[in-house]
């Protein structure tokens, strides 16, 4: 299990201290999977690379602590040390499989890279193991021979998913692992990544803004808006019911097939990070804001049984 303890963490910019990820406290439990939701710039991919211990790009904690323990509850390390677990405990799926890919190198020797990485020394158990990813994966073997530009983008992201799968971490972080690929492979993907982790029972998180995604997938979803975390529960709970004026706008936005009634999207845009407003963050674009909503952020309060909304007005006005 991962633990995040009111963790406020972003960048050393020319204009500021910027928090991306403000406050936010959340757990990844072991065998679930954890959705995280919410617009461009709000905050997922740094608390992903958080989750992760990636600190390359200048992503700071300033306080707060991020933990994984294991199953026993013997072993404790401290996201400081995650890096040199990479592969072992933690693996990732990163956004755009082109980039991500080294595109000189043909796949089976990338995956056998991936393997030594992690410990697989053994070439006999290796090659099972990769044989076996690629049958669930509903990838030929063929693919070992071939360079990530001879394959179809569905079946590179398949692969980035093998690679970060057949080495059994306890924690795959995936993020935007379908983007730019069409429904219907976005659909093979998630089923693919999903039999994957029942299997294994490993944790998966997925940052995506995509909340069908998550609807499939995720057992429990975290919602950001502005680097704060606004609303945390079930994925059943969240989006079928959600609690948050900000779920709300985000759940009421998506399309639902055969329904002819205009989607309302969430006017507005969300603020800078480097130029808050005072309050609750969501307030210039929340229809049902109160003066009062001005005067303090909101804290996350229980809504129901594992489920917590960060709303001055929780309850009124629905
Ligand atoms: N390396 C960096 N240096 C400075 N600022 C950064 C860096 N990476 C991200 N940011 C800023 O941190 C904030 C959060 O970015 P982040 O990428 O975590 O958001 P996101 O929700 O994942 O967005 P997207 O959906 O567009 O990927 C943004 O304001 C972004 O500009």
């Amino acid at each position: 299990m991962i633990s995040v303890d009111n963790v406020v963490a972003g960048y050393r910019t020319p204009g500021g201290l910027l928090r991306a990820v403000d406050g936010v406290s959340l757990q990844v439990r072991d065998g679930e999977i954890l959705g995280i939701a919410g617009e461009s710039g709000c905050g997922k991919s740094t608390l992903l690379k958080l989750l992760y211990g990636s600190f390359s790009d200048g992503l700071e904690i300033f306080s707060g602590s991020i933990t994984w323990r294991d199953r026993e509850g013997t072993r404790t390390l401290d996201v400081k040390d995650f890096h040199r677990h990479w592969w072992s405990l933690f693996s990732y799926v990163p956004q755009g499989s082109m980039s991500a890919m080294n595109m000189l190198m043909k796949i089976g020797a990338q995956m056998i890279d991936a393997g030594s990485a992690h410990g697989v020394i053994d070439r006999t158990a290796r090659a099972a193991r990769i044989r076996s990813t690629l049958a669930e994966l509903d990838l030929p073997e063929e693919v070992l021979g071939l360079y990530p530009h001879q394959l179809s983008g569905g079946m590179r992201q398949r692969v980035l998913i093998g690679l970060a799968t057949y080495v059994d971490p306890e924690v795959i972080l995936a993020d935007e692992p379908t983007t730019a690929l069409d429904v219907v492979v976005q659909r093979q993907i998630l089923e693919n990544l999903v039999r994957l982790q029942r299997a294994r029972q490993n944790s998966i998180v997925i940052v995506s803004h995509d909340l069908g995604l998550h609807y499939q997938v995720a057992d429990q979803v975290a919602i950001l808006y502005a680097g704060r975390l606004v609303e945390l529960g079930s994925a059943q709970n969240v989006l079928r019911n959600p609690q948050h004026p900000y779920t709300r706008g985000l759940v009421g936005a998506l399309p639902r097939l055969g329904d002819q009634l205009p989607r309302q999207g969430i006017d507005g845009r969300p603020p800078s990070l480097l130029d808050l407003p005072g309050g609750c963050r969501f307030l210039p674009r929340c229809a049902k804001a109160l003066a009062s909503c001005a005067q303090a952020q909101p804290a996350l309060s229980p809504v129901g049984p594992g489920w917590l909304a960060a709303c001055h007005r929780l309850g009124e006005c629905r």
